[in-house]
């Protein structure tokens, strides 16, 4: 035997009803049913209520509603029963509007609505879908008889929330199956009646109440709540994407679930089912063939630690605190009997074994008078300074990380505030039972949907883990490294369980975001045609809106307006990957507080893309300094630009030519004079320097710079290589000066004891960077461990391909 219950959303439109009426036989399946419980139309009750109080506050204005109401239920009928049936159907609906307009009326003439005639009033909602959804359901061949639920459920007279006196309750609902051979009925939800067959109501989730009595009462196999979601989600899908549907809750955590926000079932309602260990079923009328959720005794082995995170939003947090409280006995007794005499509820309550402070969580409409309560209470205390100060904080809320095998399971707690701690989340209280089923922590509620979605993705996601990108700049680099991604999205989802999302593109004019991940194919065209205006404080604010633990920045641009950004990022927790020299190059104090802000706050500052490219130059740095390896000379080529011009540099093509192929090829700057002027080549050395250990600036370095003097003014990269062709016999001249010496041209970067330097030198053929080919850099280090034969490290260091697959590895470094 099962029993069904269908809420006021199920039976929003005849056409749901149909729907519901034709899959109705094949839901129950082999099995039999019951009891089928439905709720009023979807806004009927709430109609109802409002036309009561019209009608109590003398406004005849209920009666127009009254006449939509009437034609409500009519149209429904005209549209669920073939012509035949209807002007019974109408008729028998007439008959009950009849009775709710003569109350109504009454109400109205005396200018009184009682709670006794509000539940009155209200259960014409009940009444009138129950009755012609019965007609329906027979319409559709399902045998059934109407069940007006007041003939059988027995209460007190608590109007608006009566109670059930259960044990007449299932009798009568027994003797009334037994009388009809456990046909299937369609019954009334929410409503009641006393002894004497006054209507009552059965309060907030009343009509699960009545199917979840019912079932007790047949002591059902099932009890199935058919609602609007596919069951009970693991977070609010709303904020957390990537919640799912849980198979299996004991009773224990879907009550929790509910009370902290996921608002499936009510769980006082689910009583007489749970107490008779009744499985109770979540459904989607929606999406019949979903298996939903399955609500019942907990199964000793289970898939997941935790069930779910709920949250609750708008809360106050009350701290009473003073070093009197500490040893004070009896003070919490005078703490709870002070806020349950005012009738506040508590929703959560803390105490540190220090008892210096208690802590208490209220709705924030309680809050001031909480705090009035308390003081008037502990007015003495007060007075005398044993209680320093009773605080009230607002704008809070609380997440809860529900889950029966937490307990006894080590490293919950540990991993919950691990995730917030490292989304730069503070939290203000945090409660565990010694249940262990829930752990609470009071969070401020700005920060609430990052800290569902940290803790969902460190429970659920174990393997997987998600990185969201947000890239600075779409021009060679950046295009690069965006194509890359593109391409290889797939393999690492599949190969490494990495899903990298790229969650916001800006270049100099335009902003894309999207907190699902841009779909990258055609990612040039979205970018060129959304309306957002480039705006890094705009990108700055949806990250913090958005963020998940992975979330990562990349500046792929050359300016320095990007650079003066990234503290507010490391800041934030955001990761900080950058092939930008400008952020480093800049004063040194910048350079140590970007390194520090990352370290404070747990995430990465990397940008192994500055020197060589795509070349471990950066990281061999840091490896020397990290094993305690002194360095005593730092010797290279470190401009891609630079090497490939003197590598291919013979007389035979016309220098200018070579920059302007150079430029063609993507190793030099957006401006080609950042490469000959030598500064190029000088930030890098600087890089190497300060990841030394090394307080240099730019200014202590010797520069050689190659752009002739006439042009280093004011002028667009085409104008440039145009004038540079004046100046090729120029640089023929120093070609053939070397070439006289038997030596070659070469830019180097050094730094030794001396002067750190970067210059164009005639090296001999035997020179190390002599073997250099096409765009190669070449970095020298020579240490106490790398005396005899300096640590060597040498390949292509300018290029789209390779510096955007270095600054991918430099992302990846950053996933936790
Ligand atoms: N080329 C190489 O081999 C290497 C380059 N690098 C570094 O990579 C960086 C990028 O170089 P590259 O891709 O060649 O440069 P590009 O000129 O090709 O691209 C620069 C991008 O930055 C965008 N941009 C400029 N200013 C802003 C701003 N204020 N806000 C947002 N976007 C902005 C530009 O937008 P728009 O298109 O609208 O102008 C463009 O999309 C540079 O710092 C360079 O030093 C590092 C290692 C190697
Ligand atoms: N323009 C640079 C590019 C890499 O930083 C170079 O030529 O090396």
């Amino acid at each position: 035997m099962q029993v069904f219950k269908f809420g006021g959303s199920s039976v929003g439109t005849p056409e749901r009803i149909q729907e519901i009426a034709s899959w109705f036989p094949d839901a129950v399946g082999k099995q039999q049913c019951g009891g089928v419980v439905f709720s009023a139309f979807q806004g009927v009750t709430d109609q109802l209520i409002s036309m009561a109080e019209r009608a109590g506050a003398g406004d005849d204005s209920y009666t127009t509603d009254l006449g939509s109401m009437e034609g409500r239920h009519i149209d429904a009928i005209r549209k669920m029963l073939p012509s035949s049936q209807q002007s019974q159907a109408i008729a028998g609906v007439k008959f009950l509007l009849n009775d709710l307009e003569d109350i109504l009326q009454g109400v109205y003439l005396v200018k009184e609505l009682t709670p006794r005639s509000m539940d009155f009033i209200t259960s014409f909602g009940e009444q009138l879908s129950n009755y012609i959804i019965h007609l329906v359901f027979r319409h559709h061949g399902i045998d059934c008889d109407y069940l007006d639920a007041r003939t059988v459920i027995v209460t007190d007279d608590q109007f608006g929330n009566a109670e059930v006196d259960m044990d007449a309750t299932l009798q009568n609902i027994r003797n009334h199956y037994k009388n009809r051979d456990n046909r299937l009925q369609v019954i009334t939800g929410f409503i009641a009646a006393t002894e004497t067959g006054v209507t009552t109501t059965l309060g907030r989730g009343g009509s699960d109440y009545t199917a979840s009595i019912f079932a007790a009462a047949l002591e059902a196999e099932e009890l199935q709540i058919w609602t609007d979601v596919d069951g009970v989600l693991t977070s609010d899908p709303r904020v957390v994407k990537e919640a799912f549907t849980m198979d299996v809750l004991s009773y224990e955590e879907a009550m929790e679930l509910s009370h902290f926000g996921a608002k499936v079932i009510h769980p006082p309602t689910i009583e007489p089912a749970m107490s008779r260990e009744i499985p109770i079923r979540i459904k989607n009328t929606m999406n019949p063939s979903f298996p939903g959720t399955v609500i019942g005794k907990m199964e000793s082995k289970q898939e997941h630690i935790i069930k779910g995170i709920s949250s609750i939003d708008n809360v106050a947090l009350i701290r009473v605190q003073g070093s009197g409280l500490v040893g004070m006995a009896g003070v919490a007794q005078r703490i709870f009997g002070a806020l349950a005499a005012g009738r506040i509820n508590i929703i959560l309550i803390t105490q540190a074994s220090s008892e210096h402070s208690v802590c208490l969580a209220v709705m924030p409409k309680d809050a001031a008078k909480a705090k009035k309560l308390l003081e008037k209470e502990l007015r003495h205390e007060l007075s005398i300074r044993k209680v320093a100060d009773i605080i009230v904080e607002k704008d809070l809320s609380i997440i809860a990380v529900v889950g029966e095998n937490m307990r006894n399971t080590p490293g919950i707690a540990g991993k919950i505030f691990q995730a917030l701690g490292r989304s730069r989340i503070n939290i203000s209280a945090i409660a565990q039972g010694s249940s262990e089923l829930n752990i609470s922590a009071v969070i401020q509620q700005r920060d609430k949907a990052k800290a569902l979605r940290v803790i969902h993705d460190a429970f659920f996601y174990g393997p997987r883990k998600t990185a969201n990108i947000y890239v600075f700049g779409a021009g060679l680099i950046g295009g690069q490294l965006l194509n890359d991604i593109r391409d290889k999205q797939d393999w690492f989802l599949t190969s490494r369980h990495l899903d990298l999302r790229v969650n916001g593109i800006m270049n100099s004019k335009k902003l894309l975001l999207d907190e699902d991940g841009i779909e990258l194919g055609g990612w040039e065209k979205k970018l060129a045609s959304t309306r957002k205006q480039a705006d890094p404080g705009a990108l700055l604010e949806f990250v913090k809106k958005n963020q998940s633990p992975n979330t990562i920045i990349v500046d792929a641009t050359a300016d320095e307006a990007i650079v003066e950004w990234y503290d507010a990022f490391l800041k934030q927790g955001v990761a900080v990957v950058t092939p930008n020299k400008k952020a480093n190059t800049n004063d040194w104090e910048q350079y140590r507080r970007l390194s520090d802000l990352a370290r404070d706050n747990d995430t990465q500052f990397l940008y192994e893309t500055n020197v060589g490219a795509g070349l471990p130059f950066v990281e061999a740095v840091k490896q020397r300094v990290a094993s305690g390896d002194e360095i005593h000379r730092i010797e290279g080529v470190f401009s891609g630009t630079l090497s490939y011009l003197f590598n291919k540099f013979d007389g035979s093509k016309p220098f200018s030519e070579l920059v302007r192929v150079a430029r063609e090829n993507g190793y030099t700057e957006p401006d080609p004079r950042d490469d000959l002027n030598g500064m190029d080549a000088a930030r890098k050395l600087l890089i190497l320097a300060r990841t030394q250990g090394k307080a240099l600036s730019l200014d202590d370095i010797e520069v050689e710079n190659l752009v002739p003097e006439e042009l280093r003014g004011d002028m667009d990269p085409d104008t440039f290589l145009e004038k540079l062709k004046v100046y090729d016999e120029a640089f023929e001249q120093r070609l053939d000066q070397a070439k006289k010496e038997g030596k070659l041209l070469r830019y180097l970067a050094i730094l030794d004891d001396g002067t750190p330097r970067v210059r164009l030198e005639a090296v001999d053929s035997g020179h190390p960077v002599s073997g250099l080919e096409g765009s190669e850099n070449m970095l020298n280090i020579t240490t106490d461990a790398y005396s005899e034969t300096p640590l060597v490290i040498k390949g292509p260091g300018a290029g789209p391909v390779v510096t955007a697959n270095g600054v991918l590895n430099d992302i990846l470094k950053t996933i936790k």
